[in-house]
C-alpha cells in the first residue's frame, strides 16, 4: 500500500484557547465592560477629549439606535470615510450593535475612488468629516445616499446630517437584532493577490478570532492591559489598525490614542505627552524615529512595546531602532485583510520569548499554517521557502460578489493562499522572503497594478501598460508604469503621470513612466512582471 503523502503543518508555540466565536464582536469587545467602565477607552489625541469605557458602550449603542432610526437594517453596508478619531471607533461599534456592517476608505481617496467603492458595497448610509464632504456629497445625492458629517460645526444642509443626530438617541431604542457568528461586520478593501481592490467579507467570528488571537488567554501573544496606552496613527481604515490597536485594546481594557495625521513631531509629542506604552507602526514610522534629531529632545521611556508590521522590515533598521530605543521590545507582526494576523513576534507575550532578528514573528495560535511548493502544491517541511496558507476560523468569508477570486484565494480545504513567499524555521518562527502577489506596497498600503493599468489604458493614446514596484528607501516601493504608446501618440511621461495624478489617491500615482514597443506576456495573456521588473533594476543600473 502506498504511503500517503504527509502534510506539514506548522502550528503557534503557544497552546490553543478557548475563543467565544459565538459572540458578536461588541459582546466580546466589552466583554471586560464592568472592570474598566471608568478607564479611559479613547483619547482623541487632536483635542485631548477621553471617552471612558462606560461612555464608548453607552454611545454606541446610541449611534446603533439612531441609525436604526434613520432606516439602517441588520445586513446594511454603511460606509466611514475618516481620518482616525474617537467618531471612528463608535461609529464602528455602533454600527455592530445595529448588525449593520462598515466599509472603510481612505479619505484622501479622490472622489471616483470614494463612490466606486460605496456602489460597489452598497452602502446605505456615509459617515465622513468636513474636509471631505464635497468629495462624496454629489454620490450620495444622485444615488440617495444619506450622508452624515461628524464636526459639529459642520452646518446641517438638506440631505446632510450631523453625528450628534446618532449619539443623542435613546439606547433604549436599540434594535432587537439577532446576531450571526456568520454576519459580515466588516468589509474593508484589499486587492488580494491580484486584480482590482474587492470587498473583504470580515464575519464577527472572524473578527473575534483575530482579537483573541493576540490579546486573549492566560500568556496573551500580544500582551495588553488596562494600564496600557496604545497609539493609533496608522489608519483605522485598514484592517492592521482596526485590529490590532482598536478591537485588541479595546479587548484588553486599554486606551487607545487616536492621531488624525502623522507627521514626526506630533508623533513624539503624543508619546511624551500621554505616556504612550504600546506602539503599532510600520516601518517608514521607524525610519523616521531613527533618522529624526527631534527623538534625543522628548521623554519617550514610557514606550514598553513597538510592533511594526504591514511591509518588511530591514535587520539594519531593526538595529538602528533598538539602540535609539532600547528600553522597547521591537518585533514583527504579520499579516493580511483577508486572514488577519498570521503570526506575531512572542517577544510581545505576557511571557516572552527572544525572538530571531529578520522573523516576523511565529504562527498565531488557534490556527495552522503550511508552505506549499508553489509549482506542485505540496505543503513543504521546515527551513523550504513557498508559499505561505493560513487556515482558521479568522480567515475572511470570502470576496463580496466575486466567487472567482474568493476560489482562487481560499481553496477547498479552507487554506488562504496570502501569495507571500516564506518558511518556517525549526523555531516556528515565520520569515518571507518575496511576493507572490501581484501588489505594490507604498509605506505599507496597497497599490493593485491592475488598477493602474485599467486606468492607463482607457487613456486614448495609450495601447498597453503594465505596472510594476520600484525599491526606494522611504516607501519601500513606488509604482513605475511601462507603457506602449497608441500608433502616432507622443504622450509624454508628465502627461501620463498627470493623468493618472488626477484620478488615484496620492500613494497609487506613478513615479516613473518607462516607454516600450510591447509588454512581454505569458501566452495565456498574463504579464511577465519578473522581466519587466527585470529590466527595471537594469536601467536602474543596480
Ligand atoms: C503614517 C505613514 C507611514 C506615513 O504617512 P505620511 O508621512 O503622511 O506619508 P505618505 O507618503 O503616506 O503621505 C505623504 C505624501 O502624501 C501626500 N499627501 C498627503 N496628504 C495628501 C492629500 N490630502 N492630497 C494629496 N497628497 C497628499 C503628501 O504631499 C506627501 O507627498 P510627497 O511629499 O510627494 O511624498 C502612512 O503612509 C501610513 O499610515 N501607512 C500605513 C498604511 C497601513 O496601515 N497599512 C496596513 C495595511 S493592512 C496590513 O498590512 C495588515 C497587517 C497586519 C499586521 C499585524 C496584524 O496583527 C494584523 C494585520
Amino acid at each position: 500500500m502506498e504511503t500517503p503523502p504527509t502534510e506539514f503543518i506548522f502550528r503557534s508555540k503557544l497552546p490553543d484557547i478557548s475563543i467565544s466565536t459565538h459572540l458578536p464582536l461588541h459582546s466580546y469587545v466589552f466583554e471586560n465592560l464592568s472592570q474598566v467602565k471608568d478607564r479611559p477607552c479613547l483619547i482623541n489625541g487632536d483635542t485631548g477629549e477621553t471617552f471612558t469605557y462606560a461612555n464608548v458602550d453607552l454611545t454606541a449603542r446610541r449611534v446603533a439606535a439612531g441609525l436604526a432610526k434613520l432606516g439602517i437594517r441588520q445586513g446594511d453596508v454603511i460606509m466611514l470615510v475618516l481620518r482616525n478619531c474617537p467618531e471612528f471607533a463608535l461609529a464602528f461599534l455602533g454600527a455592530s450593535f445595529a448588525g449593520a456592517a462598515v466599509t472603510t476608505a481612505n479619505p484622501l481617496f479622490t472622489p471616483a475612488e470614494l463612490a466606486k467603492q460605496a456602489a460597489a458595497s452598497k452602502s446605505k448610509f456615509i459617515i465622513t468629516q468636513t474636509a471631505f464632504v464635497e468629495k462624496i456629497k454629489d454620490f450620495a445625492h444622485t444615488h440617495g445616499v444619506s450622508l452624515m458629517c461628524i464636526d459639529s460645526n459642520f452646518p446641517e444642509k438638506e440631505g446632510i446630517s450631523n453625528f450628534s443626530l446618532l449619539t443623542q438617541s435613546d439606547e433604549a431604542d436599540m434594535p432587537a437584532v439577532k446576531i450571526s457568528p456568520n454576519d459580515i461586520v466588516a468589509l474593508p478593501y484589499s486587492s488580494g493577490t491580484s486584480g482590482v481592490p474587492k470587498g473583504v467579507m470580515l464575519t464577527h467570528k472572524n473578527l473575534v478570532t483575530t482579537v483573541a488571537q493576540l490579546v486573549d488567554g492566560e500568556n496573551p501573544n500580544q500582551y495588553t492591559s488596562s494600564d496600557d496606552v496604545h497609539i493609533c496613527v496608522l489608519p483605522m481604515f485598514h484592517i492592521y489598525a482596526l485590529n490590532s490597536i482598536l478591537l485588541c485594546s479595546i479587548r484588553a481594557g486599554a486606551a487607545i490614542l487616536t492621531v488624525s495625521k502623522y507627521d514626526i513631531t506630533t508623533l513624539l509629542k503624543m508619546i511624551e505627552t500621554y505616556k504612550v506604552t504600546m506602539a503599532s507602526f510600520v516601518p517608514p514610522i521607524l525610519l523616521s524615529i531613527v533618522k529624526s534629531e527631534e527623538v534625543d529632545r522628548y521623554d519617550l521611556s514610557s514606550i514598553r512595546v513597538i510592533v511594526t508590521g504591514a511591509a518588511p522590515v530591514s535587520v539594519e533598521l531593526e538595529r538602528a531602532l533598538k539602540a535609539k530605543l532600547p528600553h522597547a521590545i521591537l518585533g514583527q507582526g504579520y499579516g493580511m485583510t483577508e486572514g488577519g494576523p498570521l503570526a506575531i513576534s512572542l517577544s510581545f507575550a505576557k511571557e516572552p520569548v527572544e525572538v530571531k532578528s529578520g522573523a516576523c514573528g511565529t504562527v498565531i495560535r488557534n490556527a495552522e499554517m503550511k508552505i506549499v511548493d508553489i509549482d506542485t502544491g505540496a505543503s513543504l517541511p521546515r527551513n523550504r521557502a513557498g508559499e505561505i496558507c493560513i487556515r482558521g476560523d479568522q480567515v475572511m468569508k470570502g470576496y463580496l460578489n466575486d466567487p472567482e477570486a474568493t476560489k482562487t484565494t481560499i481553496d477547498e480545504e479552507g487554506w488562504l493562499h496570502t501569495g507571500d513567499i516564506g518558511y518556517v524555521d525549526d523555531d516556528a518562527q515565520v520569515f518571507v522572503v518575496d511576493r507572490l502577489k501581484e501588489i505594490i506596497k507604498y509605506k505599507g498600503f496597497q497599490v493593485a497594478p491592475a488598477e493602474l493599468e485599467a486606468l492607463l489604458i482607457s487613456h486614448p493614446l495609450i495601447s498597453e501598460a503594465a505596472v510594476v514596484p520600484m525599491k526606494d528607501e522611504g516607501a519601500g516601493e513606488l509604482p513605475v508604469a511601462f507603457v506602449v504608446r497608441s500608433n502616432g501618440s507622443t504622450i509624454s511621461e508628465d502627461g501620463i503621470k498627470h493623468f493618472v495624478s488626477q484620478q488615484v489617491v496620492y500613494y497609487k500615482r506613478i513615479h516613473k513612466v518607462i516607454f516600450t514597443d510591447t509588454i512581454p506576456k505569458a501566452a495565456s495573456g498574463k504579464i511577465l512582471r519578473k522581466d519587466l521588473k527585470a529590466r527595471l533594476a537594469s536601467d536602474l543600473g543596480n
